[in-house]
């Protein structure tokens, strides 16, 4: 029975995984190009391959639309709350690996912890006019985080680009985003907290769930599981 395999197209992301499977004697094709959705494993015909953006991969895992995929884990866990539950993270695949931080501007130098930062949002209103603002594409991680850490007075500024540049241009105050050298938010004079790293992700191939797993499907998984083991 048919199972399929989600693998980015694009990105970071896209060129490492290809890599990955080789190392292990699978070869993923794509037939019709660069431009082309589809693909395939070579000597595996019981296995569709599927190319789509590692965002959608994350949130097609979650849904059961795909069976299984590569992606990184602070997509899955970004996409919703309940993402950890409806998959499987069944291999670190040791690559794409970055941090999801908190980052103040340097200039904060009493900010160096989440109190500091508890601090800074319940008077920030009183001082300011208006609440701390967050940078950030991560708006669920970033709420949840903020929510255990008993911080209720802020509002996000939803970024999808150049999120580092948000407190320097005046849009927000902090930022919630990816690192992974720290060039990126020391070149726009960001540091990060020092309880700071809300999630520390990587590339994972990731079983759903939620797909439907009839015991045929699942044998294919783990006869594909088997020839990536090592
Ligand atoms: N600097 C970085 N170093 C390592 N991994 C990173 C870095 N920035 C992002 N990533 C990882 O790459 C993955 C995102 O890949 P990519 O940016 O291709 O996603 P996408 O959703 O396909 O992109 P887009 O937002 O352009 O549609 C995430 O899982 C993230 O953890
Ligand atoms: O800690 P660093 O190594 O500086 O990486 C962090 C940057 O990488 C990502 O951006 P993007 O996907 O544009 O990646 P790029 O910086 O590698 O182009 C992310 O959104 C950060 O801006």
């Amino acid at each position: 029975m048919t199972i399929t395999l989600a693998v980015p197209s694009k990105g970071r992301l896209e060129e490492l995984t290809r890599d990955w499977f080789a190392r292990r004697g699978l070869t993923i094709t794509r037939p019709g190009g660069a431009r082309s959705y589809l693909g395939a494993i070579e000597g595996l015909p019981e296995v569709t391959v599927r190319f789509f953006p590692a965002s959608e991969i994350a949130r097609e895992l979650i849904r059961g639309n795909i069976d299984l995929g590569v992606t990184g884990r602070d997509l899955i866990h970004e996409t919703s709350e309940a993402g950890p539950e409806a998959v499987e993270f069944a291999r670190d695949l040791e690559f794409g690996h970055a941090d999801v931080v908190i980052a103040v501007p340097e200039a904060w130098i009493d900010v160096t912890h989440m109190h500091d930062l508890a601090d800074v949002a319940s008077d920030f209103r009183s001082r300011h006019g208006r609440w701390l603002r967050i940078a950030t594409k991560y708006i669920t991680i970033t709420r949840q985080h903020f929510a255990k850490a008993g911080i209720a007075e802020y509002r996000i500024v939803e970024s999808l680009g150049a999120t580092e540049a948000a407190p320097a241009s005046g849009v927000a105050d902090i930022v919630v985003d990816i690192t992974s050298t720290g060039s990126t938010l020391a070149a726009n004079g960001l540091r990060v907290l020092e309880d700071g790293v809300m999630l520390k992700s990587e590339a994972n191939l990731i079983v759903s769930r939620t797909a439907e797993w009839t015991e045929q499907r699942r044998e294919t998984l783990n006869t594909l599981l088997g020839q990536l083991q090592g």
